[in-house]
Order: C-alpha cells, then sequence, then structure tokens
C-alpha cells in the first residue's frame, strides 16, 4: 500500500484520512496532542472530533512528525490556516523527496493575504507543480459516515492532480481534477465568511429570501475577486465554488455559519469563540480577504461587514440594514 501523511487530527484531518483509506492507501496521521494520537490508537475512534464513528484499521496516528511523515509520497496538511506558518518548519526536515503535499485549508494568511499553497510554497520552498489542494462541499461530518460526495483535487501539474485524484477516489468520495488551484483557494477561504454571514441573518430570525440572496450576492464578490486575480471564473460555478458555498450556508454542521448564528443570537464574538474548540476559518479571514479585496480595487461588502461585525465595531442587525441600504445597482456589472 502507499502511505499518506495527514497533518492535523482535527474533523477534516481525521474524516480525509478515512477518505484516503477508503482508497487502498495506509495514513499515519500527526496528532498535535497525544492523547488524541493514543484515542486514535487504541480506540479506532478520534473521540474528540468525530466521536462514535470507527476508524479503518489502515489509519494510525503518532504525535511524533518523524513517524508520520516516514515514506510518505503524499502529505496532506489539515491545520488551522493561520497556523500553517508556524507548523510547517517542524515537518519539514522529514519529507521524503519529491513528495507532493497537500492542503485541505481554507483560509488567507492574515497580514502576508497568502492562500495556503503559497505558504506551503514559500516556507517549504517546493515548486509549485508538487502543491495541490482539496476543496469542496466536504462537512467532515458526512464524509465520515460516509455519505456520498463529490470535490476537487487542484494541481498545476494536472498528472498530480490525476494521482491523487486515483488515491482518494472511494466508494463514497469522487474527486474531480482542476489546474486552477487559485479559483479552488479562493472558493473555500471566501465560503466560509458568507456564512458567517447567512449564519447571522439565520441567528436574526430571517428565513430563505434573505439566506439565498446573501449566498448569491456571496457568490458573485467571490467571482469577482478570484476573477479579478486571475482564476477560471467556471471554478466558481463548481463544486470549490458553488458547491461549497451552499453546502457551509446551508448545515448546522458549519462551524462558520453556527458561528455567525450565535452573533446572530446576541452572543459577543469572545463568547462564541469560548464555546468551541474547533476552527471556524471565516472569523479570521474575513479581515485577509477585506484586505485582498482593497488591494484588488474590488468592491466586496459580505466580507467588509462581517470583518466589522468580529472586530466588534458593528451589530449584526446594523450589518443587515447597511447590506439594504447600498446605493443600488446593477445586478451583472
Ligand atoms: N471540518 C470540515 O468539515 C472541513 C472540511 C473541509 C475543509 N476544512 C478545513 O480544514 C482545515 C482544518 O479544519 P478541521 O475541521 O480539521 O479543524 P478542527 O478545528 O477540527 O481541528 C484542527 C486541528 O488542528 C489542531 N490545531 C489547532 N491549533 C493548532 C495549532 N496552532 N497548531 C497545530 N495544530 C493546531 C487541533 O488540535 C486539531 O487537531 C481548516 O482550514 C478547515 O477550513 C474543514
Ligand atoms: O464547518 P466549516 O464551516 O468549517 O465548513 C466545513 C467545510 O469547509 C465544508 O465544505
Amino acid at each position: 500500500m502507499s502511505k499518506v501523511a495527514v497533518l492535523g487530527a482535527g474533523s477534516w484531518g481525521t474524516a480525509f484520512s478515512m477518505v484516503l483509506a477508503d482508497g487502498g492507501n495506509d495514513v499515519a496521521i500527526w496528532a498535535r496532542r497525544e492523547e488524541v494520537a493514543a484515542s486514535i490508537n487504541e480506540r479506532r475512534e478520534n473521540s474528540d472530533y468525530l466521536p462514535g464513528l470507527e476508524l479503518p484499521r489502515s489509519v494510525s496516528a503518532t504525535h511524533d512528525p518523524e513517524r508520520a511523515l516516514a515514506g510518505a509520497d503524499v502529505v496532506v496538511l489539515a491545520v488551522p490556516s493561520q497556523s500553517l506558518r508556524t507548523n510547517l518548519p517542524m515537518f519539514l526536515p522529514y519529507l521524503e523527496p519529491d513528495a507532493v503535499l497537500v492542503s485541505l485549508m481554507k483560509g488567507i494568511e492574515l497580514g502576508t493575504l497568502e492562500r495556503m499553497s503559497e505558504v506551503i510554497r514559500e516556507v517549504a520552498d517546493v515548486d509549485p507543480g508538487r502543491i495541490a489542494v482539496v476543496s469542496g462541499p466536504n462537512l467532515a461530518k458526512e464524509i465520515a459516515r460516509r455519505e456520498p460526495a463529490a470535490s476537487v483535487v487542484a494541481c498545476e501539474d494536472e498528472s498530480v492532480a490525476t494521482m491523487l485524484q486515483k488515491r482518494c477516489h472511494s466508494p463514497a468520495f469522487r474527486p474531480y481534477t482542476s489546474v486552477d488551484v487559485l479559483g479552488c483557494e479562493l472558493g473555500g477561504a471566501y465560503k466560509n465568511v458568507v456564512a458567517l454571514c447567512v449564519g447571522m441573518a439565520v441567528g436574526l430570525g430571517f428565513g430563505d429570501n434573505t439566506t439565498a440572496s446573501l449566498i448569491t450576492r456571496g457568490l458573485a464578490e467571490t467571482a469577482r475577486l478570484a476573477m479579478r486575480l486571475g482564476a477560471n471564473p467556471l471554478t466558481l460555478m463548481g463544486l470549490a465554488g458553488l458547491g461549497d458555498l451552499v453546502a457551509t450556508c446551508s448545515s448546522p454542521l458549519s462551524r462558520n455559519r453556527t458561528f455567525g448564528e450565535k452573533l446572530g443570537h446576541g452572543m459577543t464574538v469572545e463568547e462564541v469563540y469560548a464555546s468551541t474548540r474547533q476552527v471556524a476559518e471565516g472569523a479570521k479571514s474575513c479581515s485577509s480577504i477585506r484586505a485582498l479585496a482593497e488591494k484588488a480595487g474590488i468592491d466586496a461588502p459580505i466580507a467588509e461587514h462581517v470583518d466589522e461585525v468580529v472586530a466588534g465595531r458593528m451589530t449584526t442587525a446594523e450589518m443587515m440594514e447597511a447590506f439594504i441600504s447600498r446605493d443600488p445597482k446593477a445586478e451583472i456589472e
């Protein structure tokens, strides 16, 4: 069997390990906390992140980066986006030569405004043809329950995308290939911000017209930025764009939507952070995406207003009023 190292034992790192195991790979998960590695090895369960779901025998876990990476020709990164830069140097000495690095992360780095593949390229100093991204409508719990889903594997080198597609194609998981890494990453990061916004609307008590309006204008906003930066607009109409946007904005399983909903109910940002251990990437990426849009000179009202709410400078109700009272304009630019 071919070996894959999955660095990060949270919900998605663990669920994607199950996909890889079902696809015929031997999987070694690196867990930041030893007790999580022990739970996976001894009870065949990640009781912190995916309780009650049995992990295949070909999945093991370790707290030791060297053991996780030894012999792995594919290395999957699944830590929170804002921690990637500080985590990567711990893994680099143990990477096999020519290993392919795959990002599962959906965020934009604060400060540098870099996508995760850009952070990997910079810190690991590897060719973009060895960096790939997996992104799509893939809520971890549903994937771990083996409910059918599709996704996108993107890499500038199409042959690498095809190799990865084969490695993660399983009875319940259907990956499509793409060479549009930029479009997939922006789609994945932006939908988290839109899901925060939709959650806020739901928390305020608004219904389906409101959420559908926000989802649609969120897609317009995402496509505007992605196209300005050079993405293929059709990527945003695909699984890593519209697909993920719909799943995340519609599902009570989404941490980003839930985070927004709690704000809509009147909790403060600090209270919401204190209520969960899991990452809601949009709460940080709203600021970096807003800055990226400003730098690119495009209008991004959802990112801008969500950032204002998360920064505590605006209430969720004021955000909704601000959307409706914006200057009238044509729908299609
Ligand atoms: N959960 C999903 O459904 C899902 C699906 C697709 C993509 N993603 C993306 O995958 C990435 C990881 O998300 P997740 O759902 O696995 O998150 P999670 O919150 O479930 O788990 C994060 C993992 O990273 C570890 N961690 C936390 N802070 C860390 C740090 N500073 N350094 C190292 N490790 C740290 C945690 O211990 C945990 O193991 C995110 O970018 C997320 O957007 C998640
Ligand atoms: O739970 P969320 O909001 O991080 O979303 C999870 C996935 O990205 C959905 O595809």
